[in-house]
Order: C-alpha cells, then sequence, then structure tokens
C-alpha cells in the first residue's frame, strides 16, 4: 500500500483475484461419456487439464503443434463438491467487506455455456442453495440493519454522485418501484401455488441469512448503534448483441415494438455510466431478489444445443450503497457490480445460426475485447509503461474500464465444466484466465475525504437535474426507431455534457485533447499488437480448418475410392458379360490362332499348287497330266474345306475352355479373326478364280486338241498329195529313161525344153533319197494308207 496522504489518498496494488469453479458432472453427461479425466484438481490453487482422445487439441499436439497437458494456477481452486455457501465464503467475504466499508467491487463470471456461471452468481435451482448475489445481498442487508435511511429523496446519479430529491420526484419513485413490483405480482398470481412455496423458501432463507449477516457483523465490529445510514438501490441491466437494455423495463407488448436502448457515458470523472438506467430503491434483500427476478424474466436468454436456458447476453446486477450522514449528507457512496458474462463457446460446437450465430459474435468479439484490454493492463505493467488498452472497443468494456484502473476491486470468476466435448473451449477458458491472473490492479483506498461524492439537486444543478429526467422520461417512453438509434449512435458524446458547466468542459476539452494525442501515439503500438494477435489467431484458425479439411478430404478419397472400385467391378463384370455374349455370336466364326495359321500354311500351299498347276496348263501339249492335275487341285480344295469344318468344331471347345480366364485376349482374338475372315475370304476369291482359270485351261486344252487334230489331217492330206506326186514324179521319170534311151539310140540328145525340163532337172539335183525320207516322217498310219 502506497499512500501519498494518509488522509486523503491510498493506493494499494494486488494481482486481480480469480478463482475456479469446477462444476459437477450432470446424469446426461455421464451417460455421455463425457467423463474422461480432462480436468484433475492438484491442490487449491493448481488445476491440471488433460486433452482427451478426440479434442483439436490432442490432435495438434501429435502433430507437433502445442502439448497435450496444461497445469494452471488460480488464487483459489473449488471443486465440484463446493457448495454455494463455502464458494461465498471463499471468494465474496472479502469483497463485501470492503463494498461494506465504501469499496466498489465488480464480479464477473467468465466460462463456456452450461458451466455453471448463472448457477454461481444467481439462485437457479433451489432457492435455498442460493449463489453469491443473493447471499451478498443478505450480507448487506445483515450489515445496515435498524440503519436504513427511510426516504427515497437521495438517489444515486451518474457514475458516483447522488441526486437530492423533491417530494415529487420521491413519489415518482415510489411509483416506479410499485410498478416494477408490480409486474411481479402479476407472474406471482399467474403461478399462486408455486409463488408460496418460494416464498416459504424465500423467507426460510431471509431468516437463515439474516442471522449469518448478524454473525459477520459481530465479527467485523460493528456497532449496531451507529448513527449513520444506509440507502440501498439497485439496478439490473444486460449487454445484448452490443445494445444496453434495462431490464426492469417491461418488454414491449407489441410485436413490432424495439425495446429502448440505453446508452453508455461518462461523467467529469472520467467514469462511465449507463445513462437513463432505473435505480430502484430497496429495504430488504426480498425485494432486491424481486428486482432480480424481475430482471431474469426480460433477460435474452435462448434454447442452445449446450444448454436450455442458456444467458444471450451479459447481464450487471448493481448494488449501490449510500452512506448518509446525520444531516442528510453523503458520506460515501461504493458500489457492487456482478457481471453473469454470456457463454464463450465456439459458434461450430452450439451449431448456431441465425439470431444466434449473430449473438455468439457479438458475444464472442466483446469477450475478446476484454481479453484484450486485460492483455494489454499485463503488458504495461511489464513493460513498466503506459501501454494503449482498448476499453471504449465494446460496452462491457467501457463499464468494466474504472474497476481495472482504480475505482475498484474486481475479481474473477473462471467456470468450467469437465466435459470433454467442451474441452478445447475449456482450455481457451483458461488460458485466458491464465493471462488475467497476472493483472496487478491499483486500487485508490478511498478514506472518508477523498472523492466525496457530489450531492446534486437541492443545493447543486438543479438545471443538470431537470434536463436528466426530461431524457430519462423521453428515453423510457418513446422507443427509438432503428435509424434514430444509429443516428443517436454516431451523435453519441461519451460525457453527458448536460450536467457540465463552462468551466468542466473547458477543462473536459483539455482531457479529450491530451487524450487524443496519447491515443494517436499508442495507434501504431495497438495496430502493430492486433496484426501479431491475428495472425496467431488466423495461423490458430488455419490449423484448425486444414485439420478439418485433410480430415474430410481422406474421407472423401476413402468413398471415392470405395466407389470408384465398385464401379469398376461393375465394368469389369459387364464387359465380361459382353464379351461373353459378343463370342457366343460370333462363336461359329471363330478361329483361334494356331488353327488360322495351318490354314494361312494351307493356303500358301494351295497356292504353289496352284502355280505349278498353272505352269504345267502351260505345256498344252500334255493334256492328261493337266486334267488330272486339275481334278487334284479340286480334290485338294475340297479337303481344304473339310478341314476347316473340322476345325471350327475344335475352336468352339477351345473358345469355352479359355473364356474365363482369358478376357483379356478376346479383344486381340476379335481382330485377328476379322484378319482371319480377311484372308478366308481371300482365299476364297483366289480359288473362285482358280476353278475359272482352270475351267478356261480346259477349254484350251480340249481347242488344242482340235487343233492337232485338223494339223494331222492336214499333214495326211499333204503327205498324200506328196505321194500323188512322187508317183506322178516316178511315172514321169520312167517315161523320160524310155524315151531317152530311145533317142539315144537314135539321134544325138536333144537340148531341155519347157515345164517338164525344169522338173526334170529338180528331180535330178534333189536325191530320191530324201524325198522318201520325208515321206517316212509322216504317221505309219498315212504311209500305210
Ligand atoms: N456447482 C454446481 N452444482 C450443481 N449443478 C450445477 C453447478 N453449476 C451449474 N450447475 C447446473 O449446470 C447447468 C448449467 O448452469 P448455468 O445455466 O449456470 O450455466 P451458464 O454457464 O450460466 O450457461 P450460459 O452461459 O449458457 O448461460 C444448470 O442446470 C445448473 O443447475
Amino acid at each position: 500500500v502506497s499512500c501519498s496522504d494518509s488522509s486523503v489518498e491510498c493506493t494499494e496494488q494486488q494481482l486481480l483475484k480469480v478463482y475456479l469453479r469446477v462444476r459437477p458432472f450432470s446424469k446426461t453427461e455421464l451417460a455421455n461419456n463425457e467423463s474422461q479425466g480432462c480436468v484433475v484438481i492438484e491442490n487449491s490453487e493448481s488445476v491440471l487439464l488433460q486433452a482427451p482422445k478426440d479434442s483439436c487439441t490432442m490432435k495438434n499436439s501429435e502433430k507437433g503443434i502445442g502439448q497435450s497437458v496444461h497445469r494452471f494456477t488460480f488464487s483459489h481452486i473449488f471443486g465440484p463438491e463446493t457448495t454455494q455457501r463455502e464458494f461465498f465464503e471463499g471468494t465474496m467475504k472479502c469483497i463485501v467487506n470492503d463494498y461494506l466499508d465504501g469499496q466498489n467491487g465488480l464480479i464477473f463470471t467468465y466460462g463456456v455455456t452450461n458451466a455453471g456461471k448463472t448457477f454461481t452468481i444467481q439462485v437457479k435451482g433451489t432457492p435455498k442453495d442460493g449463489g453469491i448475489l443473493p447471499r451478498a445481498l443478505d450480507v448487506i442487508f445483515g450489515h445496515i440493519m435498524g440503519r436504513q435511511y427511510q426516504k427515497m429523496d437521495l438517489k444515486p446519479y451518474l457514475s458516483s454522485d447522488v441526486l437530492k430529491l423533491d417530494c415529487l420526484q420521491a413519489k415518482q419513485e415510489e411509483l416506479m418501484k410499485a410498478t416494477v413490483f408490480a409486474t411481479v405480482k402479476e407472474q406471482k398470481q399467474k403461478r399462486k401455488k408455486k409463488k408460496k412455496k418460494t416464498c416459504m423458501n424465500q423467507n426460510s432463507l431471509c431468516k437463515v441469512n439474516v442471522q449469518y449477516a448478524i454473525s459477520l457483523n459481530r465479527e467485523r465490529g460493528v456497532d449496531p448503534k451507529e448513527s449513520i445510514k444506509f440507502s440501498v438501490w439497485v439496478s439490473f441491466f444486460e449487454i445484448y448483441n452490443e445494445y444496453v437494455y434495462d431490464l426492469l423495463d417491461a418488454l414491449p407488448t407489441l410485436k413490432n415494438q424495439k425495446r429502448p436502448g440505453l446508452r453508455i457515458c461518462e461523467d467529469q470523472t472520467g467514469n462511465s455510466y449507463v445513462k437513463d438506467l432505473k435505480w430502484i430503491n430497496v429495504c430488504n434483500a426480498e425485494e432486491a431478489c424481486k428486482i432480480l427476478k424481475t430482471g431474469n424474466k426480460n433477460r435474452s436468454l435462448a434454447s442452445t444445443k449446450m444448454n436450455r436456458q442458456s444467458s444471450r447476453s451479459h447481464s450487471i446486477f448493481s448494488i449501490r450503497l449510500l452512506r448518509i450522514g446525520d444531516e442528510q449528507e453523503i458520506l460515501k457512496v461504493s458500489e457492487l457490480s456482478l457481471c453473469d458474462l454470456a457463454g464463450s463457446e465456439r459458434c461450430n460446437k452450439s451449431q448456431t445460426f441465425g439470431d444466434r450465430l449473430k449473438e455468439a459474435g457479438n458475444i464472442n468479439n466483446s469477450l475478446l475485447i476484454l481479453g484484450k484490454c486485460i492483455a494489454a493492463l499485463r503488458q504495461s505493467q511489464n513493460k513498466m509503461k503506459q501501454n494503449y488498452v482498448p476499453f471504449r472497443e465494446s460496452k462491457l468494456t467501457r463499464l468494466f474500464q474504472a474497476f481495472f484502473c482504480g475505482r475498484g476491486k474486481a475479481c474473477m470468476i473462471v467456470n468450467i465444466n469437465q466435459c470433454a466435448s467442451t474441452y478445447d473451449e475449456t482450455l481457451h477458458v483458461m488460458k485466458f484466465s491464465a493471462v488475467a491472473k497476472q493483472v496487478v490492479q491499483t486500487i485508490q483506498v478511498r478514506t472518508f475525504d477523498f472523492l466525496a461524492p457530489r450531492q446534486l439537486g437541492k443545493d447543486g444543478n438543479g438545471k443538470a437535474i431537470e434536463k436528466s429526467k426530461v431524457s430519462s422520461s423521453l428515453s423510457i417512453d418513446t422507443p427509438l426507431s432503428e435509424e434514430e438509434e444509429e443516428e443517436e449512435e454516431e451523435e453519441e458524446e461519451e460525457v453527458d455534457v448536460t450536467i457540465l458547466s463552462y468551466k468542466e468542459l473547458l477543462c473536459m476539452i483539455g482531457n479529450l485533447k491530451e487524450r487524443l494525442t496519447e491515443q494517436r501515439q499508442n495507434r501504431l503500438i495497438l495496430e502493430m499488437e492486433i496484426r501479431k494477435e491475428m495472425g496467431e489467431a488466423m495461423f490458430l484458425q488455419l490449423m484448425e480448418t486444414e485439420e478439418t479439411w485433410s480430415k474430410r478430404l481422406a474421407d472423401l478419397k476413402e468413398t471415392y475410392e470405395d466407389k470408384l472400385e465398385s464401379r469398376f467391378e461393375m465394368y469389369k463384370d459387364a464387359i465380361k458379360r459382353h464379351a461373353y455374349l459378343c463370342a457366343m455370336e460370333e462363336m461359329e466364326n471363330y478361329v483361334p490362332l494356331e488353327e488360322f495359321e495351318a490354314e494361312q500354311r494351307k493356303v500358301e500351299e494351295r497356292d504353289k499348287k496352284i502355280a505349278e498347276l498353272e505352269a504345267i496348263l502351260k505345256n498344252l501339249q500334255i493334256a492328261d497330266t493337266s486334267s488330272s492335275l486339275g481334278s487334284s487341285a479340286l480334290k485338294v480344295l475340297e479337303s481344304s474345306e473339310m478341314f476347316t469344318s473340322n476345325a471350327e468344331t475344335g475352336i468352339t471347345l477351345e473358345l469355352k475352355n479359355r473364356h474365363a480366364e482369358k478376357d483379356q485376349i478376346i479383344t486381340s482374338f476379335k481382330s485377328k479373326n476379322k484378319e482371319l475372315k480377311k484372308n478366308l475370304w481371300e482365299a476364297g476369291e483366289i480359288y473362285q478364280e482358280n476353278i475359272k482359270e482352270i475351267e478356261r485351261l480346259k477349254q484350251e486344252i480340249v481347242q488344242q486338241k482340235q487343233e492337232f487334230e485338223s494339223l494331222q489331217k492336214k499333214q495326211t492330206s499333204r503327205v498324200f498329195e506328196l505321194e500323188a506326186t512322187v508317183a506322178e514324179l516316178q511315172e514321169l521319170l520312167c517315161a523320160s529313161r524310155k524315151h531317152s534311151s530311145v533317142s539315144e539310140e537314135v539321134n544325138q540328145p536333144k537340148p531341155k525344153k519347157g515345164l517338164f525340163a525344169n522338173l526334170k532337172s529338180s528331180v535330178a539335183g534333189t536325191p530320191l533319197k530324201s524325198i522318201r525320207q520325208s515321206v517316212t516322217n509322216t504317221p505309219t498310219t498315212s504311209r500305210n494308207r
């Protein structure tokens, strides 16, 4: 603790208290095998988180990214068996005590949906087992018991001031309170039976808690006869989709009517407050609980996959305690705020769509900014220099800003469940809280004189109050249209200038200028940090996406492979069937390769024989041989045909045997078959040609025979002619010889004359022997003749 002036200001530095509460398993969770030993509480300050098999963390650690086991330390850890009372005493006692001494306090619960945040703060379940809020109320009212300020003319105003109300305004306050309670009554009448039971429970709870409060007061050494009076005021609002709504405003009855949104402003001290928020004066814990109930009724709840009654907004219940002196002077105003943050679940896990998706986006965004603020606060401590803290980026952090900047004590309650299915989210929450735990808070210890609240109204700025009241009534009664709301948002000034004097305005401008320069300087650093953070977040997201896609890819590959395989089998069968049918159809024409080759050889042989035949036929002189050759060629052809038909029967058998094993050969055989057919056709052609040739040769033989015979006849007739000529010549010769012998005897030989004389000389020139020889060359038959 460091004090600059002990009577005026003291500052205290302490680490932000972060408590962990582990929720027990529900029956359904146990049945769903959610209990996989993910959360192991080592001792009251340390917990071990072990990644279950199917979590992203485990998969990443298997890839070498990150670890599967994480250890976290907290200010205190409360196990699943911890009762509500034990939890309250372990966490809230100190804060509530400080609050009663005039210190501000903020408690916020953080955790995934269904982790027990609302259970921890409020009265979910049985009323006997109330959370920290009803218990804190009991302690507060126990503390001020018998010392309550009975009137309603001193009302909290702005962030920490008090407004002095006149009679009429005080009456209006009473009326407003009655209106709020009337809605509870209406509800009560509807469920009379249930109400009786609840009231009894609440009464019994109150009795128990009042006794408990008295004992606490005794512990704290409170004097019940102290002259100071107390006035307690409560408010309850929610931040839903970055809009602030008063939960004590009745919900619009008309369907298209919009809920009036409230604005966050800053007063002259720079502290944020919700403008026009309803503050209700409560006399006891029961009344405060009624307010809580009314607000809960108007709260944005929805049934998500993970929680049937999930809070979709951040709700803040605030209790302002006015310490009033003997002369109605305000000595102190302290505020205790309990914030039930919406679940920090991820969209895919909770299967959010439409409105739920938008809500989740806004919830995650404001929680992200809260995380950024906490990280920035921690960094500025480490670097020992002022760091830009983005408080103003979300409504939630704007309201929390004062608590982190010394206006009071903040404490964080981290709620987790032990379910394996939400492990990754739980780990994220734990990492967030690990950063938060390192934040050092600088708390201004408020002494009696320090920052005494301003009392406005009767002796203060009456004009400002009037204005405020007018705007308040306007804001509450007239719902703004969407455009108007947007316009207002744009025009919105952070400070409610209506309450400031000219000097204050100048001062504020100066402050703003300073802040602007500071912010400009910090902007570059912030940008770098954001880039880094974004990079890290994107890397993680990319890793997750890659993993999901690679998994999907593998699955797809597998299914396609299966499909392809089955389709391939199908096609194979179809081809087999088709080939079989084709083969059956073409069975008669089918000739195996060996047979085809044998046939080819035969065709070649036949060609040879035909060639020989042709050679023989050319020799026209040997007619008999040629005719016999022709017949033998015919026989050869006939035998080849017979051979082919025999081969065909063999082929059919062969095909049947081979068909099953050699599907692939079918195609090649088909082509060969075609070739064979072609060859056979060619062979047939040749065969036909040969037959024609043989016919032609036969005709030629007959023709030549005829010519030969006619030639023979001509020769014979020629021989006869020659023989006749010879006979004539012989006669002539004889006659000439006789004549020559007579003339020799009588006269001198006479000279040769005319044809006869020439013939005689030629016969005399040609020896008789050669003539006879030519005659002997003629056939014997003709010679005989
Ligand atoms: N410590 C506990 N002991 C027994 N039951 C618990 C405890 N904490 C929570 N539960 C039960 O768990 C369920 C979820 O709790 P709760 O609604 O408080 O979660 P939440 O974190 O507020 O969820 P959301 O963020 O969605 O509003 C409730 O049924 C509640 O009764």
